[in-house]
């Protein structure tokens, strides 16, 4: 467990090297490898001093069974994740600009071009609002269920699609492990970014042709996978 409290504090340290988060925002967590425990950032603590002594360990029914601080306020919805999308090894919160303006905005981030479909085999959905007593009751574990919601509602395969935007909230997105997943942060921010840009050069830009997306995905995802020196 002391080297997956390592990895997830090195992971929550590179979000603000990415220049994803400010002040305390965001989280980062990761699930152990017999599945049973979750490692987690702590709430409300400061970037500048954060050590992997200080990751708190939890089991998947939130219940601490290591550290001595107060898990992140975002515990339950990662755990939500984990339960919702097998396969997910990591899970990353950020608020980071541009995929929370979009996020804030209510829209989906369609896939504009490759850089996107490199990454992400579509548009990255962005969830309906909470409702007042979803928020009001169990707000984490609502926000978890809710993305979950929205992609079997879209039928949208979360291991090809590793992000979300929460509505009037920001994204979040997941990995294997905890480098892929603050990895599918960072370009989803980038991508969202692109996006805007992209947007403001033409209002009525159109998504990638689907036979775009799938060359640019598929290079790089699956049997067949052929980008890079693997
Ligand atoms: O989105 C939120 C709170 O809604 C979080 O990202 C916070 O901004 C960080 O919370 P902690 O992980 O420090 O509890």
């Amino acid at each position: 467990m002391e080297t997956l409290k390592r990895e997830v504090c090195d992971a929550n340290l590179k979000l603000v090297e990415y220049g994803l988060v400010i002040l305390t925002w965001g989280n980062v967590s990761a699930l152990s490898e017999d599945g049973k425990f979750v490692v987690i950032k702590p709430s409300g603590v400061d970037y500048s001093s954060m050590c992997p002594e200080q990751m708190v360990v939890t089991d998947l029914s939130g219940t601490v069974v290591e550290g001595e601080l107060r898990p992140s306020s975002d515990l339950l919805t990662h755990l939500e994740l984990y339960r919702s999308f097998a396969g997910v090894g990591a899970v990353v919160h950020t608020h980071s600009p541009y995929a929370t303006a979009r996020a804030q905005a209510e829209l989906d981030l369609p896939c504009y071009g490759t850089t996107h479909a490199d990454s992400f085999y579509g548009a990255i959905p962005c969830t309906r609002h909470l409702t007042k007593q979803e928020v009001d009751q169990a707000y984490e574990a609502n926000t978890g269920l809710v993305i979950a919601e929205t992609f079997r509602h879209r039928k949208l395969d979360p291991m090809a699609i590793p992000g979300v935007l929460v509505c009037k909230h920001g994204p979040f997105s997941w990995g294997i492990n905890c480098k892929k997943a603050v990895e599918n942060a960072l370009i989803l921010e980038e991508t969202a970014r692109m996006a805007l840009i992209t947007t403001q050069f033409s209002p009525q830009a159109e998504p990638a042709p689907q036979y775009l997306l799938d060359k640019h995905y598929f290079r790089k995802h699956g049997a067949n996978a052929y980008y890079g020196q693997n």
